[in-house]
């Protein structure tokens, strides 16, 4: 189903149209179009149209999508029609703040550990069942990782290393909020968030379209 060419901005819409999709299940909403689509995200109908094109057909022409078929078909193409086990790397202000965010559960990442260098928060309960533990028990653990992604969110300066002990301990995907570029490794798939470069985006269109 998944191919190597489907650009990453088309990956990032297809999030979109599975929460807008998820929306129209909730009212009750059988069917929609590309029309209806794009015009709830403010895009083109073409572009909601070659986005799923890249995954076969999805909808009869003239009829429009099946909301529950598509949106079941779009979680398959995520991988979100799954649980994902999450660990949060460093539970400071970021940290913290993240673990507690609702919408993780309900789009089905759950929260199953903790990890941390601070004295004073180690054994502390970030969330019911989720002790803080210590970054080396994550170091010395030989089993198998009950998480697969981690949430990374510890100061920019020891980001590469404990990246580095997530990596040997098998974790297959990182969530890296520390503004730094993290070498890659085959092993594991990294993805950046950083709203400082989206406000630089923003601050761009700004001058463009005023000055
Ligand atoms: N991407 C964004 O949009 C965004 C926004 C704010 C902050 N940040 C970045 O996120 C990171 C966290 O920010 P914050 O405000 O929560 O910082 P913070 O100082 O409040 O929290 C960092 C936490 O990491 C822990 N830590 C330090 N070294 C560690 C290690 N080796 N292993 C495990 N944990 C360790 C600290 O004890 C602390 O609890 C920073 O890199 C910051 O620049 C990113």
């Amino acid at each position: 189903m998944k191919s190597p060419k489907v650009p990453k901005p088309t990956i990032k819409r297809l999030a979109m149209y599975n929460r807008f999709l998820r929306e129209l299940r909730e009212e009750g909403i059988p069917k929609t179009s590309s029309h209806e689509i794009a015009e709830a995200l403010n895009i083109k109908a073409s572009q909601v149209r070659k986005d799923l094109s890249y995954f076969g057909e999805f909808g009869k022409r003239g009829v429009g999508y099946d909301v529950e078929n598509l949106c079941l078909k779009i979680h398959k193409i995520l991988g979100t029609e799954r649980v994902w086990n999450v660990a949060i790397i460093g539970v400071g202000n970021l940290g913290r703040a993240i673990s507690h965010y609702p919408e993780l559960e309900k789009y089905k990442f759950k929260i199953v550990a903790a990890y941390d260098v601070d004295k004073r928060k180690i054994n502390s309960i970030l969330l019911p069942g989720i002790p803080i533990k210590h970054i080396k028990e994550l170091k010395n653990k030989n089993d198998e990782l009950d998480f697969e992604i981690a949430i990374l969110t510890v100061p920019s300066n020891v980001a590469q290393e404990v990246a580095n002990i997530l990596i040997e301990a098998g974790v297959k995907g990182i969530l890296n909020f520390a503004p730094v570029t993290l070498n890659s490794d085959d092993r594991v798939v990294i993805e950046n968030v950083d709203f400082v470069i989206s406000l630089k985006t923003l601050t761009y269109e700004i001058v463009s379209k005023y000055d």
